[in-house]
């Protein structure tokens, strides 16, 4: 029997039961990693194979759920369902925490660890260090090392917390590199005779991402022009190293993914590295490539092949294996930008920048246009799941936002596990206007990052008129104003509406002896906190 494919789930922690993967690559060593993935058996219906490691085709997953847009070669297909291997996605430290964009490449990768395949998070310690011109319309502000340890520290967790398999569900470990490891200490020197070399400076000014600011008036600096070169080497060196052949990205990095496989086949050589590294034309599965950097998409490859064949570290044979660069489209918001960090607005991934509450509250309100879509990317739901969601939202009597309930609710439990999940639907539920459900100190701070929130003192607020503490708060211009409020019904204290126009705050009010959370009307909420 092939492989369950592990669907369903959305955290890897409840997967257990679910799977029939083994992992006897588990307990060897990084440089053994390559050799045990070249010893699996092809996988074969009802036979004996059961007992081999079991992998699927990771690319008819992906293009089922939205998640391919290009691939290097369509071989990707066939080798992952017949060989275990290792798929690395990179990410720059360029903020305390990733966002909802990134949390497709985490995707991505988990699906290659869902087929039975390692998956390989990238810390761009050196890279972040230099900055990525792909996207940008300017050169990236360089950021202080303290800063990038401290980014590096905070995504690395996300990225082990997420790619971390349950115990007992025999799916592959993550390995979780950094590429200042290789480029920390090397010197200008070795990084212009081993790769520079290598690098065809046509072809580097050929990236939409060069090109394009060649044309601004600001241009680009040798610092980011050389970036491509760094992430291509990191393809190498980990390929070397710990037999990495997949590399995947959004589709905004399809320039230096090509750039990865081309300083491959330069650096390493011989005719099959050359044939499997190179993008094909006809590979790509999706027609619209629109995020795709064009240009590069169409740059020459196979050319000079083989040029300066033969690496320093003594690799050679690594050549036999193809290796593979694949795209997935961008994330975007419903006014076409793309979620980022640098564009404003992020839907950050670490609870610390957005609570769990706002980040559910943000998926909850997915346009009904987007929601199946994003349901496929952004989720493990079975596809007939999806499908059955996509129909009820068009039966009549269909309940609103239950589809971004369930996308809300999956999506958080990944990414804040079960409690975060249980703290967003608690504060949720609390803030329903009208409801029932008491309020916590934790349920409102967990809140505060979406209401303004204000302090006074005690005495301040126990005993005082809640018209005058709403005005002294600025939640209305005067008094008089906010006696009108309670008046027409529009005033509620911790969520119960206030009849009485000399309302008066009491102890009783303060959550937990600290918080109080007041509502004008539906929209205008402050939590006001003892000072
Ligand atoms: N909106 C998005 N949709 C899909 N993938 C994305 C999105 N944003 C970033 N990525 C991918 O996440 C990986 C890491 O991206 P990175 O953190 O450098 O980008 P970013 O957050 O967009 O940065 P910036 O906003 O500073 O350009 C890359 O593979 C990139 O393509
Ligand atoms: N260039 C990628 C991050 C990255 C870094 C190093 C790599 O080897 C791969 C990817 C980005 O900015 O999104």
């Amino acid at each position: 029997m092939p492989a369950r494919l592990l669907v369903g789930v959305a955290r890897p922690h409840a997967l257990e039961g679910l799977s029939s993967l083994r992992q006897p690559w588990r307990s060897l060593g990084a440089s053994s990693l390559r050799a045990a993935a070249t010893d699996v058996e092809p996988l074969q219906q009802g036979s004996a194979a059961a007992t081999a490691p079991q992998v699927q085709d990771v690319c008819a997953v992906l293009r089922s759920r939205g998640l391919l847009q290009d691939v290097t070669s369509p071989d990707l297909a066939t080798i992952s369902s017949q060989e275990q291997l290792l798929a690395y996605c990179g990410f720059d430290p360029t903020a305390e925490s990733l966002h909802l964009g990134n949390l497709l490449g985490i995707m991505v990768l988990a699906w290659f660890q869902r087929c039975g395949h390692t998956p390989v998070a990238l810390l761009g310690g050196a890279t972040g260090r230099v900055g990525d011109p792909s996207g940008k319309s300017a050169e990236r502000p360089v950021l202080s090392e303290e800063l990038i340890e401290r980014n590096v520290k905070g995504i690395e967790l996300t990225l082990r917390t997420l790619l971390q398999p349950p115990p007992g569900s025999g799916l592959p470990e993550p390995l979780v590199l950094n590429n200042l490891d290789w480029f920390g200490g090397m010197g200008l020197l070795t990084f212009l005779r081993e790769i520079g070399k290598y690098a065809r400076v046509g072809t580097m000014l050929a990236k939409e991402s060069v090109r394009k600011r060649m044309e601004s008036e600001s241009g680009i600096s040798y610092t980011e022009f050389t970036y491509q070169l760094l992430q291509g080497y990191d393809f190498v060196h980990m390929r070397r190293q710990y037999g990495v052949r997949v590399q995947v990205g959004g589709s905004d990095q399809w320039g230096n993914i090509l750039a990865g496989t081309d300083l491959m086949r330069r650096m390493m050589g011989g005719p099959e590295a050359a044939d499997a590294c190179g993008p094909s034309s006809s590979s790509s599965s999706n027609s619209d490539t629109s995020g795709s950097e064009a240009s590069d998409a169409a740059a020459p490859t196979g050319t000079q092949q083989g040029a300066g064949a033969g690496s320093s570290d003594g690799s050679e044979g690594a050549a036999a294996d193809p290796c593979f660069g694949l795209t997935f489209p961008l994330l975007l918001k419903a006014d076409g930008s793309k979620f980022g960090k640098s564009e404003g607005g992020a839907v950050w991934l670490n609870a610390d920048m957005l609570g769990p509450y706002q980040f559910y509250q943000f998926l909850f309100k997915t346009a009904d246009a987007d929601v199946i879509k994003f349901l496929r990317m952004l989720t493990f739901l079975p596809l007939e799941e999806v499908a059955s969601i996509e129909t009820a939202m068009q039966a009549p009597g269909y309940a609103a936002n239950t589809a971004q309930r369930r996308l809300a609710e999956e999506v958080t439990r990944f990414v804040h596990g079960e409690q975060g999940l249980q703290q967003a639907l608690k504060a949720t539920q609390a803030l329903a206007p009208g409801a029932v459900t008491k309020l916590d100190a934790d349920s409102l701070e967990a809140i505060a990052g979406d209401a303004p929130s204000a302090s006074l003192p005690r005495d301040r607020l126990v005993g005082a008129l809640l018209a005058d503490v709403m005005a002294a708060v600025g939640m209305q211009p005067s008094k008089a104003a906010v006696r009108r409020m309670i008046k027409g019904g529009g005033v509620r204290v911790n969520n119960e509406r206030i009849e009485d126009e000399l309302h008066m705050l009491s102890e009783e009010d303060l959550i937990d002896s600290r918080l109080v959370l007041i509502a004008a009307g539906k929209k205008n909420k402050m939590l006001v906190r003892v000072a």
